[in-house]
């Protein structure tokens, strides 16, 4: 649950991730970057703090940071990362964990990340390795990053066999969501973060679901009331699910992979670049989850069409044939074989029996998923 705190002109929800002794608080709001000294200070024992920043969240709000860091006494230690998922990288990894190693960064040191999801996952895995392990924070500063990545502890780079393949679970120490962060970020961007957005309605309330409806425009064109109660809802939800199975056994966690394992599928097929972005391969997944859905006669067509008509109403894909992929159904199905789920040569699929209901089907044939996309990439 995120409890709300007035303090004076700005409101800050808290949200705590229960994890026994890896707990941690999320703090959402407007002006957080101004007050870090105040909200993180404890969590920076040194008088140098490392940031490593998405070069477009350094320009647009490194400043900011800096000022707040050096009126609290520290100095900071930029380390830029080229934005774009291409960074999420072995090279990447190297050149990241060689700086941290010369800068010093000791075990019970907290690195910041600052920037979306792509340095986030990053940073957070050489945090995961380095030395065995030293403390991350992070700084999200992008609607994604802010509902769902910096949340949960899933850290990781990509490889040429598809997402996220290597990577760790390495809770941060605490995360700071300033919301005016997003004030800079591109529509494009506000988008692809809003399809994880849409994505706690439909895996598990049906309520937020028609909150967004009534309040997805709202949230796109950066109302601070609606945004704020979208990141705080998302995060709340994230943070149920997280302490209930935080490395993903019970099945309960693999829910918030709605819609992915389409979608990562689509992101390698499109070659993890600007083609398609991780939140557009997670809405088109998650509508193709949901008709997929409707032809198992899991979920009435209606329903599985509401989704479609949310997603496209936010200006995301909806529609597989609009992709102008050239692929077929069982090179798609070629690239789910290593998703993460795969488990002694089944894949459970995330399906829905309804808006808000979604569950674990191990029943799924991938022959038969591989038809459902053929006619996809041929419908309408
Ligand atoms: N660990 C998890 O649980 C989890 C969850 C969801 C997604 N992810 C991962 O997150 C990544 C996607 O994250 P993302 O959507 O944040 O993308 P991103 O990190 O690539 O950022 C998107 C773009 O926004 C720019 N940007 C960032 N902050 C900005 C700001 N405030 N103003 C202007 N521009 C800004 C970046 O430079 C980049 O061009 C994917 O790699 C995905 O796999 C991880
Ligand atoms: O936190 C989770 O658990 C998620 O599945 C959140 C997803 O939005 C996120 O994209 C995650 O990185 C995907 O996980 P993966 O295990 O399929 O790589
Ligand atoms: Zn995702």
């Amino acid at each position: 649950m995120a409890v709300n705190t007035d303090q004076g002109s700005s409101q800050m929800s808290i949200v705590d991730v229960a994890l026994a002794g890896r707990s941690y608080q999320v703090l959402i709001g407007g002006g957080l970057l101004d007050r870090i000294g105040e909200l993180a200070g404890s969590f920076l024992r040194k008088k140098t703090v490392p940031v490593v920043a998405d070069a477009n969240a350094r320009a647009a709000h490194g400043a900011r940071l800096e000022r707040a860091l050096e009126a609290a006494g520290k100095s900071v230690v930029w380390y830029d990362v080229e934005p774009g998922e291409a960074s999420k990288s072995w090279d990447g990894l190297q050149r990241l964990t060689d700086w941290m190693l010369r800068i010093g960064v000791e075990r019970n040191d907290n690195v910041i990340a600052f920037g979306g999801g792509v340095v986030g996952d990053l940073t957070g895995f050489a945090c995961a390795i380095l030395k065995r392990g030293c403390g991350f924070i992070q700084l999200p500063t992008t609607l994604l990053a802010q509902v769902d990545s910096s949340v949960g502890g899933k850290t990781a780079i990509n490889t040429a066999a598809g997402k996220n393949l290597i990577g760790a679970f390495h809770q941060p120490s605490l995360v700071l969501a300033d919301i005016d962060c997003l004030k800079t970020l591109p529509d494009r961007e506000m988008r692809a973060g809003y399809a994880e957005v849409l994505k706690y309605g439909v895996l598990g309330d049906a309520a937020f679901f028609d909150w967004c409806s009534q309040n997805g425009a709202p949230v796109l064109a950066h109302d601070a009331v609606a945004v704020r109660e979208a990141v705080s809802s998302c995060v709340a939800a994230k943070a149920r699910i997280v302490a209930e199975d935080e490395r993903e056994t019970s099945g309960t966690r693999a829910l918030l992979n709605l819609g992915h394992t389409f979608g990562h599928a689509l992101e390698a097929k499109t070659g993890f670049g600007d083609r398609l972005l991780h939140g557009e391969g997670v809405a088109l997944g998650m509508v193709l989850a949901a008709r997929y859905s409707a032809r198992r006669g899991h979920l009435g067509i209606d329903e599985a069409e509401r989704v479609a008509r949310q997603t496209a109403l936010a200006g995301l894909p909806s529609d597989l044939s609009a992709l102008g992929l050239t692929a077929d159904g069982g090179q798609l199905v070629d690239h789910m074989l290593h998703d993460k789920k795969m488990d002694a040569g089944t894949l459970p699929f995330i399906l829905l029996s309804g808006i808000g209901e979604a569950f674990l089907a191990r029943d799924v044939e991938l022959a038969d998923v591989a038809a459902f996309l053929d006619e996809q990439l041929r419908a309408h």
